[in-house]
C-alpha cells in the first residue's frame, strides 16, 4: 500500500511540475502578461460569450504593452500589436511562421486526411491555396455576381414585405450570406432564404459552442486530445455536433456530384466550388520548393488532385468562414450608418448617381468609393475576425530582439492596432470613412481585418463584393433608423468572432 501511495504521489508531483513549468513559461522568460490559473492559464477567458476574447486582449495590451505572453493550457502564445513585429512575423519571416495558431479542436494539420486551407500548413497549404485562388479572381467574381444579386433580390422582397416593422438585420444578413455561399460553393439550386437547413448548425459554430470540450482538450497532451477529438467528430447521422452535421451534408452533395459526373460527364464550365475542386489539379511542383521545413511535414500525402476528404474540408471552411464574417461585417457597417445619418446620406447620394439601372454591375460596384470606405472603416472599428490573425512558429528564430521558440503561437491583438492613436490619429475611436481617401492608410500591417501576408483571407474580395452589392441595393430603397427595440449601445458578444448581440432596426422607405 505504501509503495502504491508513493508511486501515486510521485506521478502527481511529476504531473504538477510539468503543468507548473508550462504555466510559468513567460514568467521564466521575463515577458510580462496575465498569469491566469495554474494548468488552465488564460483559457478560462475563452469561456465568456459575453466578454469577447478580442476585447479582452485589448484590455491586456493596455496593461502589459504591445508584446506580452499568455498560456492557454499547454500552449504558449505571444500576443503582439507592434506593427513592425507583425510585419516581421507575417511577411518577412513567413518561412518561420507558416502555420496557424490552432486548438486541438481543429485536428492535426499534418496527419488528418480532412484538412482545409485554413488549418493546413507548409506545402499542403500552398497546394490548397494554389487550387482555391482562381475561385476568387476578378474574372470568377464577375461570373458569380448574378447569383449573388439574385439572393439580394430575395432579401429585398422580404424587407419590402416587412414594411416599416423593426427587423433583426443581423439575421437577415446571415440568411443572405449563407444563401450566397450555399449557391456558389455547394451547388444549392435557387435561393433557400429562411428555409435553409444549414442555417441553425452553421450559426451554432460561432455561437456559445462546447467550451468545456475546448478547455479539456487544451489542457491534455496533444496525442490524447487528438484521440478524443477524433471520437467527438466521428461522422454519425445521430450526432448533434454542428460541424459533423454540416460535414455530412457536404459529403452527400460531393458524392451525388461524383455520381452525376459518372453518368453525365463533367460540365464544360464548373458550376460551383465542388466542380472546381473535382476538376482542380495543383500546378505546384514539389521539386521546386526550396524551404525544407515547408516540405517535410506531409510530402508523402501530397497528390496533385484533391481527395474526397480534402474537397469536403474546403467546402466546409468556405461555408463557415464565408458566412458569419461577411454577415457581421454588414451588420457593423449598417450599425455605423444608422448612428451617422449624414454619412448614410453621402453613401446614398453616391449610389443614386452611379447605380441607375435595376441591376448593379461589377464595374458600378467598383465605382462606389464612399461605400467602400464605409465598409473598410467599419472593419477597422470592428475587426470581427481578429482572433484569426495568428501564426505558429515552425522554426525557432528571433523577431525584433525577442527569441521565439518553435511551437510558440503568435496572436495579433487586432483591436489595439486598429484603435492605435499613433497610427490613426486622435480621432481613432470615430467612424470617419473619409480617412480612407488618404492612400497612406492602405499600407502595411496597421490594418488587419482580413489578416496579413501570404495567408491573408482568400475570400476578401468576394466578401467586399457581397457587402457593397447588398448595401447599395438596400440603401437605394430604404433608410436605416433606430427603433424602440434597437440595442444602444451595441452589446458585443462572441468567441471566435466578435458579434453584436442583436441588430434590430427600422427600415423606412426613402422618399425621393
Ligand atoms: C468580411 C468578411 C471576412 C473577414 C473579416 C474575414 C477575415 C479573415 C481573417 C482575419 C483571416 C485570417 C488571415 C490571416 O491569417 O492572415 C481569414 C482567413 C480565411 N478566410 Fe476570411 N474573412 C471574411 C470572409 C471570407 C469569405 C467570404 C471566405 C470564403 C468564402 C473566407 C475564407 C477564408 C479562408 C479560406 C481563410 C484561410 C486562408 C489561408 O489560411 O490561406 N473568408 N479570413
Amino acid at each position: 500500500m505504501a509503495i502504491f501511495l508513493a508511486i501515486l504521489a510521485s506521478v502527481l508531483v511529476i504531473f504538477l511540475s510539468f503543468y507548473l513549468y508550462s504555466w510559468t513559461y513567460w514568467l521564466r522568460r521575463g515577458i510580462p502578461g496575465p498569469l491566469g490559473f495554474p494548468i488552465f492559464g488564460n483559457l478560462l477567458n475563452h469561456f465568456h460569450h459575453e466578454e469577447p476574447l478580442g476585447l479582452k486582449l485589448q484590455e491586456f495590451t493596455k496593461k502589459y504593452g504591445k508584446v506580452f505572453g499568455i498560456t492557454e493550457g499547454l500552449r504558449q502564445t505571444l500576443v503582439i500589436s507592434d506593427v513592425e513585429m507583425i510585419n516581421e512575423v507575417f511577411v518577412k519571416q513567413f518561412d518561420n511562421f507558416y502555420g496557424r495558431k490552432l486548438s486541438p479542436l481543429h485536428g492535426d494539420p499534418e496527419n488528418d486526411e480532412r484538412v482545409s486551407i485554413f488549418i493546413s500548413q507548409g506545402h499542403r497549404w500552398k497546394r490548397l491555396r494554389n487550387l482555391s485562388s482562381p475561385t476568387f479572381s476578378s474574372a470568377s467574381l464577375r461570373k458569380l455576381l448574378g447569383t449573388v444579386e439574385d439572393s439580394v433580390f430575395q432579401i429585398l422582397d422580404v424587407l419590402e414585405k416587412k414594411g416599416g416593422d423593426q427587423i433583426d438585420m443581423l439575421e437577415i444578413y446571415q440568411e443572405f450570406t449563407l444563401d450566397v455561399i450555399g449557391r456558389i460553393a455547394m451547388g444549392q439550386e435557387g435561393s433557400k432564404i429562411f428555409e435553409n437547413p444549414l442555417f441553425s448548425p452553421v450559426r451554432q459554430i460561432f455561437g456559445k459552442g462546447n467550451r468545456w470540450l475546448f478547455t479539456i482538450l487544451s489542457v491534455l497532451p496533444k496525442p490524447l486530445a487528438l484521440m478524443i477529438r477524433k471520437r467527438v467528430m466521428q461522422p454519425s447521422e445521430a450526432s448533434k455536433n454542428p460541424a459533423v452535421i454540416i460535414s455530412l451534408v457536404i459529403q452527400k452533395a460531393v458524392s451525388e456530384r461524383i455520381r452525376q459526373r459518372k453518368e453525365q460527364g463533367a460540365p464544360g464550365e464548373p458550376e460551383d466550388f465542388i466542380d472546381l475542386f473535382l476538376d482542380a489539379q495543383s500546378e505546384i511542383d514539389i521539386k521546386s520548393e526550396k524551404n525544407e521545413e515547408f516540405l517535410k511535414a506531409n510530402i508523402g500525402k501530397i497528390d496533385r488532385k484533391l481527395s474526397m476528404d480534402e474537397i469536403i474540408a474546403q467546402c466546409f471552411v468556405f461555408i463557415v468562414a464565408g458566412f458569419d464574417t461577411t454577415a457581421l461585417s454588414l451588420a457593423f457597417s449598417t450599425w455605423l450608418l444608422t448612428r451617422n445619418p449624414e454619412k448614410m446620406r453621402k453613401a446614398q447620394e453616391e449610389i443614386d448617381e452611379i447605380c441607375t439601372d435595376a441591376n448593379i454591375s461589377f464595374d458600378q460596384i467598383a465605382k462606389l468609393k464612399y461605400l467602400d470606405n464605409v465598409a473598410k472603416e467599419a472593419l477597422r472599428l470592428y475587426p470581427l475576425a481578429g482572433l484569426a490573425v495568428s501564426r505558429k512558429c515552425m522554426k525557432s528564430t528571433e523577431v525584433c530582439g525577442i527569441r521565439i521558440e518553435k511551437d510558440t503561437n503568435i496572436q495579433v491583438d487586432t483591436w489595439s492596432v486598429h484603435y492605435d492613436k499613433q497610427i490613426w490619429g486622435e480621432d481613432s475611436n470615430e467612424f470617419r470613412p473619409e480617412r480612407w481617401n488618404d492612400q497612406q492608410m492602405k499600407n502595411g500591417a496597421n490594418y488587419l481585418p482580413f489578416g496579413f501576408g501570404p495567408r491573408q483571407c482568400i475570400g476578401m474580395r468576394l466578401a467586399m463584393m457581397e457587402e457593397k452589392l447588398i448595401l447599395a441595393h438596400i440603401l437605394r430603397k430604404f433608410d436605416f433608423e433606430i427603433g424602440s427595440k434597437t440595442q444602444i449601445p451595441l452589446k458585443l458578444v462572441g468567441r471566435a468572432t466578435t458579434q453584436p448581440e442583436t441588430l434590430v432596426l427600422k427600415l423606412r422607405k426613402r422618399d425621393y
